[in-house]
């Protein structure tokens, strides 16, 4: 499903995958290191509603944060070059998939349950989908959320990895499919 208009190389990375996987903290380092442009998608919705994530769901409500989310992913996808990290909700859409799938490199990241369980604090003040669940209910919506990651072109576990270690091979497993889909003449 990559676009064949545009040279893979040209072409924005996004990154997907549960909440509280890295997608914003990795996707910034990738960015630095390909000296590309940084855009979390987050905090442009944040931007746009001039309040925090957690604010925007209790005034406005879910609803109007997801048609937001894809208001502002169609506008950015669009755009080549970039570094791009979705929320963890946002390939709940349909659209908001096949837009990425079909003009970005959607990069998966892969993180065990026993692992993300672990990063739980850093992650329950600003993320409200975690803060009306359980335990086991967060672990069902971790399982449930898996089929939505399973569109994706490339995938990373970051088990046992640190930030600069995926972000390495991130940008070390683009720079060996550029060089086999398109060598430089
Ligand atoms: N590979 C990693 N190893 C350890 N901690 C990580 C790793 N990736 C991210 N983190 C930490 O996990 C938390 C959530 O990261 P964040 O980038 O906000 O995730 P996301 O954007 O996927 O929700 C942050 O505190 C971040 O420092
Ligand atoms: O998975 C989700 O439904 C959400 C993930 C969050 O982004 P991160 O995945 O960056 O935490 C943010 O978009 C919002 O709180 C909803
Ligand atoms: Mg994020």
């Amino acid at each position: 499903m990559i676009n064949k208009n545009t040279s893979l190389r040209m072409q924005s990375i996004v990154f997907i995958g549960f909440m509280g996987v890295g997608k914003t903290t990795i996707g910034q380092k990738v960015a630095r290191k390909l000296y590309r442009d940084f855009i979390d998608i987050d905090q442009e919705i944040e931007k746009e509603f001039n309040m925090p994530t957690t604010e925007i769901f209790k005034k406005f409500g879910e609803k109007a944060f997801r048609e937001k989310e894809k208001s502002v992913i169609e506008s950015l996808s669009q755009q080549q070059l970039k570094i791009i990290s979705v929320g963890g909700g946002a390939f709940l859409q349909e659209d908001i998939r096949n837009i990425c799938l079909s003009n970005c490199i959607v990069f998966y990241l892969d993180l065990s349950w026993e692992y993300w369980k672990e990063r739980i604090g850093l992650l329950i003040d600003s993320r409200p989908v975690l803060q009306s669940r359980s335990l086991e209910e967060i672990e069902e919506l971790f399982y449930t959320r898996q089929e939505i990651y399973s569109y994706h072109h490339s995938k990373v576990n970051t088990n046992d990895l640190d930030v600069d270690e995926v972000a390495d091979f991130i940008v070390d497993s683009l720079k060996v499919a550029w060089d086999i889909y398109e060598p430089l003449k």
